[in-house]
């Protein structure tokens, strides 16, 4: 589907299976709401696919891949050409968070949409890498469009393959310089409130960085109204990718998976475009990155794991999988008040 096609298509939750699933939560015989954001984690998955059959079996990561042009304005800490490196590194298990799929038995399938070299992972290029937004807009309107066309033809292709949840990630030198352009936009924030260090960057580095992103906001001007504009003026193509994977999570009714900052900022664009698209969202992790607590709660997300991690690459996303798949365990095993002939709950008022 294109972006108008999956745009139309997203609709709310289905009510009827979240009502069964929170019904099967009661009747387990614990005290109520004990297993937390454990049990409504679940009764939103119950929500998205429509059954109340919670099936975790097959679980993927994807990292999408990109270049950025504003690096050329010193506001990283390390070169570009770090990211065609750990980009194919997820192939042979050489990155965080390709050992922690590994861990969780979760399968990992990079993309590459816009890296500044040609790289064996997998190819959905767009460009090689954006243009730099201090000095011109850092990709087309079109460009745009495709990058989240591309995200959402990955999901696609995922639940065609059978994956029932998709963790989301990333890999760019310099793509907290963009989330944090898009998101003091999207947000009305003044730059210097929704940046912070990125991958280790110093305090004379982080006030280049503000300036940059301010200087590359009043150049553009973009549109706060209009998301796909805010995307092509001061975005990134990995932006765009996780954007439309959460956009097409929404329109096939797959969970999709928040991770960090990145992730964070990308779920907020695709809410901007579709405000129904929320709750198929599923958050994992609060980022340490100074704005990401902020960036959470526009999207009325209360993620359970807070462990101040601030790596990216989906590693926060792919933690959730083995917390979520022990959820189920207890969801589908465990014995009920009746099973055990004591008597049930009411449930709160
Ligand atoms: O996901 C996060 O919360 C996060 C926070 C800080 C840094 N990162 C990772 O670090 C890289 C971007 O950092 P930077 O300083 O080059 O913009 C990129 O590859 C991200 O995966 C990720
Ligand atoms: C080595 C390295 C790995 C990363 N993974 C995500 N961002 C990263 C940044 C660097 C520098």
């Amino acid at each position: 589907m294109n972006l108008e096609e999956t745009l139309k298509c997203i609709g709310p939750l289905d009510e009827e299976a979240m009502k069964i699933s929170r019904k099967r939560w009661d009747s387990i015989a614990k005290p109520l709401y004990s297993l937390g954001k454990l049990e409504s984690l679940l009764v939103q998955i119950a929500g998205i696919t429509g059954s109340q059959e919670i099936d975790l079996s097959k679980k993927a990561l994807v990292p999408m891949c990109a270049d950025n042009g504003v690096v050329a304005e010193g506001v990283t800490q390390t070169g570009q050409e770090v990211t065609a490196i750990v980009a194919e590194n997820f192939l042979t298990c050489e990155t965080s968070a390709a050992i922690m799929c590994k861990n969780a038995g979760a399968d990992i399938f990079p993309v590459d949409i816009g890296v500044a070299v040609d790289t064996n992972i997998i190819n959905r290029k767009i460009a090689y890498g954006t243009k730099n937004m201090a000095v011109e807009p850092a990709m087309t309107r079109e460009e745009a469009i495709r990058g989240l066309e591309t995200g959402i033809a990955m999901v696609k292709e995922l639940k065609d393959k059978g994956y029932k949840i998709i963790a989301t990630g990333e890999m760019g030198i310099g793509n907290t310089t963009t989330s944090s352009a898009v998101a003091a936009v999207l947000l009305g924030q003044p730059a210097e409130a929704v940046t912070g260090k990125g991958a280790g960057l110093t305090s004379a580095g982080l006030e280049k960085k503000i300036a940059t992103i301010k200087k590359a906001i009043a150049l553009h001007k973009p549109d706060r109204e209009d998301p796909i504009d805010v995307l092509a003026k001061v975005g990134g193509f990995d932006i765009a990718g996780i954007a439309g994977m959460f956009l097409g999570g929404a329109a096939y009714h797959v969970p999709v998976v928040i991770d960090g900052f990145i992730s964070a900022v990308s779920a907020l664009l695709a809410c901007r475009l579709a405000p129904l698209a929320k709750g198929y969202m599923i958050s994992s992790h609060v980022s340490k990155e100074p704005a990401a607590h902020m960036i959470l709660e526009a999207l009325d997300q209360s993620p359970c794991l807070h462990c101040d991690m601030c790596l990216g690459e989906g590693t926060g996303a792919v933690a959730l999988f083995p917390v979520l798949e022990m959820a189920a365990a207890v969801y589908q095993g465990m014995s009920t008040f009746s099973d055990i002939e004591i008597e049930e709950y009411k449930p709160l008022s």
